[in-house]
């Protein structure tokens, strides 16, 4: 089977797409990738992926855009669309995986346009609008937050199972800002420095590119020594050392934290569209499995706070919360569907 992935803009779109060519490759499949030149996209895939071609379209998201910025993105979205058509022709692609974000927009159309079914992941509690539009003609729409998803859980990263731990106590601690950092994270980190030291907690932080040096500097300054990243590649053994997170709550990290069993403070990041990392985070503390607290100034007392608290029960519980293999269910989903 010849598959299209599409979609992208962030991580937690890419993870997404990243986990279900490496599953497709795995069942003997092929895939190829339709993503944007903005966004994330070509850092993830351009040089190192499974996909067998991977193409980065001129375009750029619609929604945040007004007057002749939004008829602009539109039609760079239609000039991308009849580059998708030629390249869904060229590798005779049979089904398109749409993982959502405003890259994602050419391809889906191209493929309803060409009669191919269309297959859409939606990442958050609150759909996507491209997701919303396009759901009416998708062959499935898969959600971890939709009871009727005819495949439950959210597919990610296997490493994340296999160094899946109980957390006992609280010796380290990691600061994840999601894919492009969070500078409320990293302030509340600084703000904290001091007394996890005191405290002989080890700090692992996550800053992202954009903030990294001034997070250096401080940490720095405070005479504070921290295992101090801007983006890495080992998150999953990274996260798998820590007793505790204190993360924004992009779908993605969620659940690879929920999988490892690493309870978290959730801080949404607020200007999410229908601020979907707050319901993100929803099923985290209605089943009593972590923490969920808006951005504001009682945060760090908060943080403070749940240093004391028992984490073995939430640990315990996280594990038995995720379903593995999601990835591969859904491109054998595929299959299926085109058996049919
Ligand atoms: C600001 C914003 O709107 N963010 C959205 C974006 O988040 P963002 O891209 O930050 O989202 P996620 O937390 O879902 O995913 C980040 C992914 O990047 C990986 N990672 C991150 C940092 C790092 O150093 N290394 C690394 O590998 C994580 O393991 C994870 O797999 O997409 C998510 C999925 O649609 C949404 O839920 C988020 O709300």
């Amino acid at each position: 089977m010849k598959l299209c992935i599409t979609g992208g803009g962030t991580g937690g779109h890419l993870m997404i797409a990243q986990a279900l060519v490496e599953a497709a490759v795995k069942d003997g499949h092929e895939a190829i990738f339709i993503g944007s030149m903005r966004g994330q996209d070509r850092k993830y895939f351009e040089h190192h992926s499974s996909f067998s071609h991977v193409y980065f379209l001129d375009t750029a998201g619609v929604v945040n855009k007004k007057g002749l910025g939004k008829f602009k993105a539109l039609f760079k979205i239609f000039l991308a669309f009849l580059k998708s058509r030629k390249l869904l022709k060229k590798h005779n692609i049979v089904a398109t995986y749409s993982v959502g974000g405003f890259s994602a927009a050419p391809a889906s159309i191209a493929t309803l346009s060409r009669s191919i079914p269309l297959f859409i992941h939606e990442q958050n509690a609150v759909e996507g609008r491209l997701n919303s539009l396009l759901k009416p003609f998708a062959k499935r729409f898969i959600s971890a937050y939709d009871n009727n998803s005819p495949i439950a859980g959210y597919p990610i990263k296997e490493d994340f199972f296999k160094h899946a731990r109980v957390r006992e106590s609280l010796k380290t601690i990691i600061f994840l800002g999601g894919s492009n950092g969070a500078k409320a994270i990293n302030d509340l980190a600084l703000s904290v420095a001091k007394h996890l030291k005191k405290l002989n907690i080890k700090i692992i932080h996550q800053a992202g590119e954009a903030d990294f040096e001034r997070v250096k500097k401080e940490y720095e300054s405070l005479h504070v020594e921290v295992e101090l990243y801007a983006f890495t590649k080992e998150l999953d053994k990274l996260i798998s050392s820590a007793d505790l997170a204190v993360s924004r709550a992009g779908a993605s990290t969620l659940w690879e934290l929920t999988a490892n069993g690493c309870p978290a403070l959730f801080i949404p990041y607020p200007y999410a569209a229908g601020d979907h990392q707050y319901y993100n985070a929803q099923f985290i503390v209605e089943n009593n499995l972590g923490w969920c607290e808006r951005e504001n100034e009682n945060i760090k007392s908060k943080l403070i706070s749940i240093l004391d608290e028992e984490l073995e029960s939430k640990s315990k519980a996280l594990l038995e919360y995720s379903s593995k293999d999601v990835a591969s269910k859904m491109i054998k989903d595929v299959t299926e569907v085109l058996n049919d």
